[in-house]
């Protein structure tokens, strides 16, 4: 089965188009005002209108978001997926509002920080962040990845946090994943994207077998 990939906080068409080339699965875009990677909606707008109808889902990602923060960004990008950083009961209360599907981000720096139940459509596996971080991901911070190992996933899950073009063929062999996210890993600055990181990345994910899980 091939490794599903997640390019995360596109901002300009360069980035999109090479992500579509390779076969990006999914693309973030990322309306958190704290991040470098930040968009308003009509920036996303201006992105997402770029992309083919076939192509790529369109994933916003959202950090503690009132409703009509995620309502102005869907007034003008047709969104797929929704990106959840909040608690389980909100992420839920997020998809019966929306009538979409929600991805959870879970921090993990233990075993006991992976979800045992889940109602939602998906979970964002990635690390639990430092203390003082100033956002909850697109940090570049990575956990063991041997956490994951025998886990049983309540929903599909994606691994993310901290993987790069040189590191994420690993990262699938050892968790299991079948998905994986990137954002700052195949970045040269905070929020600027390569687009030759983004092709390496996506090769060596699909050119990886996860270890099936025993
Ligand atoms: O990318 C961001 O700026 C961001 C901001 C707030 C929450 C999450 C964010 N990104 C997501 O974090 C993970 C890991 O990113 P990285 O590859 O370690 O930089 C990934 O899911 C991004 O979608």
């Amino acid at each position: 089965m091939s490794i599903g990939v997640k390019i995360c906080g596109i901002t300009e068409p360069a980035s999109l188009e090479t992500a579509i080339e390779y076969g990006a699965d999914w693309i973030g875009f990322v309306f958190f005002p704290r991040s470098p990677r930040f968009l308003t909606p009509a920036q996303g707008a201006d992105l997402s209108i770029r992309m083919p109808t076939n192509g790529p889902a369109r994933v916003g990602l959202f950090v503690k978001a009132q409703d009509s923060d995620i309502q102005a960004a869907l007034d003008e990008v047709p969104l797929d997926i929704l990106q959840i950083y909040d608690t389980p009961s909100r992420a839920a209360e997020i998809r019966n509002r929306f009538g979409l599907p929600v991805w959870l981000a879970y921090g993990v720096s233990t075993r006991s920080d992976l979800p045992a139940y889940s109602d939602l459509d998906g979970l964002l596996i990635e690390a639990r962040p430092q203390i003082d971080a100033l956002r909850p991901g697109g940090n570049g911070q990575s956990f063991d990845w041997h956490l994951t190992q025998n886990w049983h996933p309540p929903a599909p899950w994606m691994l993310a946090g901290g993987l790069t073009p040189e590191n994420v063929s690993q990262a699938i062999a050892i968790s299991g994943a079948q998905a994986v996210d990137v954002s700052s890993g195949v970045e040269t600055t905070p929020g600027v994207k390569s687009a030759e990181k983004i092709r390496t990345f996506i090769q060596n994910a699909r050119s990886t077998c996860a270890r099936s899980k025993s």
